[in-house]
């Protein structure tokens, strides 16, 4: 274990919650990581013969020892950073798109790929409750960055969350109590309400994790 490893919360989400400066190489690596989200949507849909899938596995495990070969800390990762216009650079959830921010209101929209299925067309409900996770945890950290972690998130669905067509997402503060920030949110597509939750966000203290 490096020093680097040994961060608390708030210093860690302040070095990992910045943007990602662009240069080549770390254009590059949005352009990896976006090949990999092509990847996965092509995985979930194809059946492929037993020897593409010998070449495919094989190139894979080459692909993979590449990366642990280049692993490091945490705190100096471009994974999970900032990434812009286009998002985070991750790959838990489709890409959110912020569109508007106020004090106390967010307005964002996403298009779910492929990857994200549940069953039938519909999102997986843990993608569902992802998203309101990214997205209501952004709200709670407001302009200021404020580090918090989830205390409770509770999703309703209320209709199939469809794939590959946008979604509208809107999240407000409820209230504030002390470091407490209860935040809702609302997934739409079109004039439906497919999904909403309510969550608490406990801002962090200095020293914990
Ligand atoms: C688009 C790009 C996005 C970019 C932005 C991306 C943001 C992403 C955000 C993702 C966040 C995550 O997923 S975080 C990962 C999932 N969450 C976790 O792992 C959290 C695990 N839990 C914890 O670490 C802890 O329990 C905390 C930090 C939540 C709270 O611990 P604490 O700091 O010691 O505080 P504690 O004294 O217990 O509680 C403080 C106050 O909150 C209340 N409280 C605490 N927990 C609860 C609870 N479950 N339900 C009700 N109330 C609760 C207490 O009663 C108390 O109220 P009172 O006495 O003051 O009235």
């Amino acid at each position: 274990m490096t020093s680097l490893d040994s961060l608390d919360g708030i210093a860690m989400a302040k070095r990992r919650g910045r943007r990602l400066e662009d240069t080549p190489h770390t254009q590059a690596y949005r352009e990896m990581l976006a090949a990999v989200r092509g990847f996965q949507n092509a995985v979930v849909q194809a059946n492929p013969s037993p020897e593409e899938l010998a070449q495919m596995t094989a190139s894979l495990q080459e692909m993979q020892a590449m990366l642990e070969a280049q692993a490091v800390p945490e705190v100096e990762r471009w994974y999970g950073r900032g990434g812009g216009r286009d998002g985070k650079l991750q790959l838990v959830t489709p890409q959110l798109r912020i569109d508007v921010v106020e004090e106390d209101r967010i307005q964002a929209h996403t298009v779910a790929e492929e990857f994200y299925i549940g069953m039938n067309g519909a999102m997986h409900g843990g993608i569902v409750a992802a998203i309101f996770d990214a997205l209501l945890g952004r709200m709670a950290s407001g302009a200021q960055g404020r580090v918090c972690r989830t205390a409770y998130l509770t999703t309703n669905y209320r209709a199939i969350t469809p794939l590959n067509e946008r979604l509208d997402l809107v999240a407000k503060v409820e209230s504030v109590e002390r470091r407490k920030r209860f935040v809702s949110g609302q997934l739409w597509h079109g004039d439906t309400l497919c999904a909403e939750a309510d969550a608490l966000f406990v801002e962090l203290l200095p020293g914990h994790q």
